[in-house]
């Protein structure tokens, strides 16, 4: 984080950087003293509402994030800047998004939680365009030249009012993680029929904060009133508390309907019971043991839509292989459920030195139960893709491919079919078990 002061004083030049958040209510002159080494400017959570006229002079700029300012317009100043590929207007109060507002170069674009109706036809003139974050609008339509972007990888279109899911997006040839939640076409059975116990807040002492996602803080929490068909369980819990707002992926009460939907599975933390009280809503799950650690980190900017791993990190191929089964058998799980993941990926995949697997983060996930046939199809193949991207990192990291080539190749080919699932070829996600149960099988009469 800089300062205006030290923007200000000159101690700044030469800068690639600059981050400032200091309620600006003015975009600062200082700024453009930048313009020759300037590529990612952040001035997040400030009160800005417009950009100068000559924002283009910033010519090197390739990262703008303007998140949580007063923005009613996306400025038509940043289509001046060529080298501009990551923009986000996150939470702002953006009504009207002009015309060829965003460069042509645009890669990674967040609008989400904004007051956005319709998106202009010329966001299908983004050919780069590859993470898409639409979430928590008002959007009734999504331009139809948007099938255009044909590099489109993810892409969030939860919390809106989007009647249906737009045929040509059923056809779009690289998406892999798409979350629909909370769209009038995309409903959830009622909760009270998920068989799942609800309790009170007041049935539950909550101890230290353990961690916080977008959607909610998680405590580790001890029960005052167990239900009489969970006593004798020795099992610790933890709460979720779910927050009220609408983050990048959806509508935190549409997270814990999945997981409501989602139920229980060897490789799904378990879910005790749920909290739905008039201002606050939660769960209670399984204590995640401490031998659990994240497969994988976020993506980068740089990698936009890839996982990024820690330097050195690696996986036996027995590892690879066994996180592979077990994720595809919780996938077969979801998938009967009618509920797609939308965001599978290894820093969302807990595992402990046993290869032991916990698939978490529900806050992309959507049913499609009352979908079309042909629009679940299109769902399950996009995971299928997500899937594939998935082996290609675990791949990636293999620490010992020589000592057994066959076993690596094969699960490369199994990846390849995965990675580029389409309309003509695409394996369900049972289909990838058999498969996989037979590479096993295979490699253990080898090994016999
Ligand atoms: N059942 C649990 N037991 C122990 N710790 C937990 C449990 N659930 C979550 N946590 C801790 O809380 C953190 C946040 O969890 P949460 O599921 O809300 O968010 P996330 O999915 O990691 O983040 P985001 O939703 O922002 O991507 C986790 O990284 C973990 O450290």
């Amino acid at each position: 984080m800089h300062t205006l002061a030290q923007l200000k004083s000159g101690e700044l030049s030469q800068a690639k950087r600059l981050r400032i958040t200091e309620n600006l209510t003015e975009f600062p002159d200082e700024i453009f003293d930048l313009a020759d080494t300037l590529e990612i400017l952040d001035l997040s959570n400030n009160q800005l509402d417009c950009l100068p006229e000559d924002f283009g002079r910033l010519h090197q700029l390739k990262i703008l994030f303007l998140t949580n300012n007063q923005f009613r317009q996306v400025p038509n100043v940043i289509a001046d800047c060529a080298n501009l590929d990551t923009i986000s207007f996150k939470s702002n109060r953006i009504s009207s998004v002009p015309e060829s507002v965003f460069p042509r170069n645009t890669r990674w674009l967040i609008l989400t939680d904004n007051q956005i109706e319709k998106l202009p036809d010329s966001m299908g003139e983004l050919p780069r365009l590859q993470k898409l974050m639409l979430a928590g609008n008002r959007l009734t339509e999504l331009p139809s030249t948007l099938a255009n972007c044909a590099n489109l990888q993810l892409m969030r279109i939860s919390a809106n009012q989007l009647p249906c899911l737009p045929d040509w997006l059923l056809q779009m040839p690289k998406l892999a993680w798409l979350a629909f939640a909370g769209n009038p076409f995309s409903g959830y059975s009622d909760m009270e029929n998920a068989g799942t116990h609800k309790v009170s807040l007041s049935d539950i002492q909550l101890h230290e904060q353990l961690g916080q996602g977008a959607s909610g803080v998680i405590y580790r929490a001890e029960w005052i009133n167990q239900p009489a068909s969970l006593q004798g369980s020795e099992e610790q819990i933890a709460v979720k508390l779910f927050k009220g707002h609408v983050t990048s992926d959806g509508y935190p009460l549409d997270e814990l309907r999945a997981c409501l939907t989602a139920g229980n599975h060897p490789n799904l933390v378990r879910m005790t019971a749920h909290i739905s009280e008039n201002d606050q809503s939660g769960l209670v799950l399984g204590l995640i043991p401490s031998t659990f650690y994240n497969l994988g980190l976020p993506p980068s900017l740089a990698t936009c839509t890839r996982d990024t791993f820690a330097g050195g990190f690696q996986l036996t191929l027995a590892d690879i292989t066994s996180i592979a089964v077990s994720v595809a058998d919780t996938l077969v799980h979801l998938h009967d459920k009618g509920l797609c993941h939308g965001d599978l990926y290894a820093h969302n995949i807990l595992v402990n030195p046993d290869a032991a697997v916990l698939l978490g983060d529900f806050g992309a996930a959507s049913s499609f139960l009352s979908l079309p046939d042909e629009h679940i199809a299109a769902i399950q193949r996009f995971e299928m893709r997500a899937y594939g991207h998935l082996l290609d990192d675990l791949l990636s990291l293999c620490s010992d491919r020589t000592n057994d080539l066959t076993l690596f190749e094969r699960l490369s080919e199994l990846k390849n079919t995965c990675a580029h699932a389409n309309i003509k070829v695409s394996p369900t996600f049972p289909e990838i078990k058999h498969q996989l149960r037979i590479i096993v099988s295979d490699r253990q009469r080898v090994t016999v």
